[in-house]
């Protein structure tokens, strides 16, 4: 088993394809570990506020089997893949880390490089994952979320829904 962490993001009918997203992951894995929502800026782009939050899991599928289910997420979602990279999205699932895996395996690059830029990212990674170790750098993501200070800081997001998936094999 490979312990997992994806990124999850929206910001075109945000509740509704998030919600959608964690659904799908629902149905294909047993056990979810979920950070808050969190609502912030779009970032490289001026367009719609996100909504972000990271999964935990373990898999046994390999990195490309993968990368195909969450395409597969993804495009029963609406995702655009002819848009340009910086642009709306109604569901983008990105693979953070895949155990200490590091270096490109299956056209996935890993562990993925907006880890350490985005606090959309980190603040929810090291809300649910703190005391792991990034696989290049060697710190925690507790440690690296407190190096981050002073830059943007984002806030969780009440969610109606959360409540209600509860009963899913879900750790909140
Ligand atoms: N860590 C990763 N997680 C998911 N896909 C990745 C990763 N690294 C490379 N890829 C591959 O790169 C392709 C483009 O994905 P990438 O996430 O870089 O762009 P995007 O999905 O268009 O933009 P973004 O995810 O930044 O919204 C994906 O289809 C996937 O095959
Ligand atoms: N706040 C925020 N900004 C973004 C995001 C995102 O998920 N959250 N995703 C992008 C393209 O993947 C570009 N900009």
């Amino acid at each position: 088993m490979a312990r997992v962490y994806l990124s999850l993001g929206s910001n075109q009918n945000r509740d509704h394809y998030i919600r959608q997203g964690l659904d799908a992951l629902i149905q294909a894995f047993a056990c979810l570990n979920l950070s808050s929502v969190y609502e912030s800026e779009a970032v490289g782009f001026s367009g719609d506020a996100f909504y972000n939050l990271v999964v935990g899991l373990d898999t046994s599928l390999s990195v490309a089997q993968l990368s195909a289910l969450l395409k597969g997420i993804e495009d029963a979602n609406g995702r655009d893949r002819s848009a340009p990279r910086f642009c709306g999205r109604t569901l983008d699932i990105d693979i953070l880390t895949y155990d200490q895996a590091a270096g490109e395996i299956d056209s996935v690059r890993l562990p993925r490089a907006e880890i350490l830029k985005n606090a959309f990212v980190l603040q929810p990674l090291a809300e649910i994952a703190g005391a792991e170790v990034h696989p290049v750098v060697g710190a925690t993501y507790a440690e690296l979320w407190q190096a981050y200070a002073g830059q943007q800081k984002l806030w969780p997001v009440k969610f109606e829904w959360r409540e209600t998936l509860l009963p899913a094999r879900i750790k909140i």
